[in-house]
């Protein structure tokens, strides 16, 4: 089922790309579609899972591309127009996914019930935090007019202990 593996700059967990012809992930991409229902966009890449246990991490970064656009398989240029990112284990202390340019109001962040709620105000105060919860997950948009959007910086903070598995799913759009 898990095809691949490599190391990225910023990156110290473990990842793969899984096979499109497999059923099921064709069903997770289908689902993905179903989501983006009335956006435009071109596909998506290869589902990526990634592992991180203690002291892994991703650093902050974009998932859009900064250098020169990658091609598809028609040799066009594209770009990740939006990620999803898809909590589907986490038994671990820590590895909250970052976002330091957004700003979510603490009332949205919660304060008043007894469960620490997933989305809070970071505590360095810049942007928000997202907890891990196994099935949850984060969907945001990475372009406005073909520009890559500086605001959806993000990071997966250090897992302390435990594990944590996520998915990756982007979304491309052509350039031209
Ligand atoms: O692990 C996370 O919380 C975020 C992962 C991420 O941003 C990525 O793999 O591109
Ligand atoms: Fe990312």
């Amino acid at each position: 089922m898990i095809t691949g593996g490599k190391t990225s700059a910023g990156r110290t967990s473990d990842s793969c790309f899984l096979p499109g012809s497999d059923d099921l992930v064709s069903d997770i991409k289908l689902r993905a579609a179903k989501f983006m229902r009335g956006l435009q966009f071109d596909g998506l890449e290869a589902v990526q899972l990634v592992r991180y246990t203690a002291n892994q991490t991703i650093n902050l970064h974009y998932d859009w591309y900064q250098g020169t656009p990658p091609l598809d398989r028609n040799h066009k240029p594209y770009n990740r127009l939006a990620s999803f990112f898809i909590y589907l284990q986490a038994d671990c202390e820590g590895g909250e996914t970052w976002f330091p340019n957004v700003t979510v109001e603490r009332s949205v962040a919660g304060q008043d019930t007894n469960e620490k709620l997933a989305l809070q105000v970071s505590e360095n105060g810049k942007g928000f935090t997202m907890r891990a919860r196994p099935g949850s997950g984060l969907f945001w948009m990475n372009m406005q007019d073909n520009i890559g959007d500086r605001r959806v910086l993000h990071a997966g903070l250090p897992v302390q202990t435990g594990t944590k598995i996520g998915m990756n799913i982007w979304v491309k759009k052509n350039l031209v």
